[in-house]
């Protein structure tokens, strides 16, 4: 394997995260966290672009990267259409007017554009890798119950799979053998049931799907998505920002730090209510995919973000805990994920596959 230096941009709906790798190695991992406040001014994702793009730049320049030195850019990847089989995408201007063009609104979308600019500047080249639209739904799944309005996939494929390959690793088999349940529990929440390798029912996370998080809404009974429409009188606009960016911990309690909730809740009835109701949801939403599992489940898997709570953790494994084991890994494994797909890429193991 060659040591190909590759920057790696992961820009999410709370945070911006920066990485560097030289080989296998991290030379550079930085979280930049954004409160609600610092978000809110911008009016639609794709603004944020020089807001992120400076912060990218500066932490590089703070961590004396040398860009000339760079083999290639990975950038998560954003909501392109549904892409039928995961892999690792080569960002090209098709991709990036998709992005500019699409309107569904989460912070990914900046990743190609920023890393696709930055790589023309310096003549290399940039990849996504596993997007979130990774669409691995079953037939029965992709029924939404009102015929014309199917479901779609919107979800943390990137690091559900990757951290679903270790419980594989540390359990002796491989990903394809294996049956398990992951919930992500980021600034969104996604919770799927991964069938033999794929990912064959999960939560849309952007938009009004499964569990409540600390900044979307989840899935809204409709007669509530009616009266916020038609009594209410909200727009379009207000309707997407209720479900995703002002919802969940962000309407309950006006912040998007679980760390800030938790210390709420040990003095405020009504944030641990709060709390524990997002406990509650993810582990519903985990017992129902043991169903599309028909029971045959070799793990249950908490990660993202959140999954550095222990309280959290502990509130979800007393409640799923009889389904299978429960493995925590706290944080994402996005950052190495995203180099290795680039790597393989630049070390010839694997064709980036051309976005069309
Ligand atoms: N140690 C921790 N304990 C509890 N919550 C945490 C901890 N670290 C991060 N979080 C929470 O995780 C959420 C963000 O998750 P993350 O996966 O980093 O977000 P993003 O969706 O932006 O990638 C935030 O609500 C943050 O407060
Ligand atoms: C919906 C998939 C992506 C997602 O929700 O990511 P964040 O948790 O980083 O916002």
């Amino acid at each position: 394997m060659e040591q190909n230096k590759i920057l790696v941009i992961n820009p999410g709906s709370t945070s911006t995260k920066i990485a560097v790798y030289k080989g296998g190695d991290k030379v550079l991992e930085q979280t930049l966290r954004h409160k609600k406040e610092e978000l809110e001014g911008f009016n639609k994702v794709v603004e944020q672009y020089e807001f992120r793009m400076k912060i990218i730049k500066d932490t590089l320049a703070a961590g004396n990267i040398d860009l000339r030195e760079l083999k290639a850019i990975a950038s998560r990847g954003g909501l392109l259409k549904p892409l039928p089989c995961g892999g690792t995408y080569l960002v090209n201007e098709t991709m990036c007017e998709d992005l500019r063009t699409t309107n569904r609104e989460h912070a990914s979308n900046l990743a190609a554009l920023i890393g696709y600019e930055m790589g023309k500047e310096l003549g290399i080249s940039c990849y996504v890798v596993d997007p979130v639209v990774v669409d691995e739904l079953q037939p029965v799944a992709r029924l939404s119950g009102l015929k014309g309005y199917d479901r779609t996939s919107v979800w943390h494929a990137l690091n559900q799979k990757a951290v679903a390959r270790k419980v594989a690793m540390m359990l002796g088999t491989q990903y394809k053998d294996m049956n398990c349940i992951v919930a992500h529990m980021g600034g969104g929440v996604t919770v799927a049931a991964h069938e033999k390798g794929r990912a064959i029912d999960v939560n849309n996370g952007l938009r009004g799907d499964g569990p409540f998080s600390p900044e979307r809404s989840g899935g809204l009974p409709c007669d509530i998505m009616m009266k916020m429409v038609f009594d209410d009188g909200k727009s379009r606009k207000e309707m997407e920002k209720s479900l995703a960016g002002q919802g969940g911990f962000v309407s309950y309690l006006n912040t998007n730090d679980t760390r800030e909730v938790e210390k709420m809740a040990q003095t405020d009835e009504y944030a641990e209510l709060v709390y524990n109701a997002m406990a509650y949801q993810v582990s519903k939403e985990i017992a129902s995919l043991g169903a599309t599992l028909y029971g045959k489940i070799d793990a249950v898997i908490l990660t993202g973000g959140m999954a550095h709570s222990k309280k959290l953790t502990s509130l979800i494994k007393e409640r799923v805990s009889f389904m299978a084991p429960v493995y925590i890994f706290p944080g994402e494994e996005e950052m190495e994920a995203l180099a290795a797909g680039v790597a393989r890429v630049l070390d010839k193991e694997e064709e980036a596959i051309v976005y069309k």
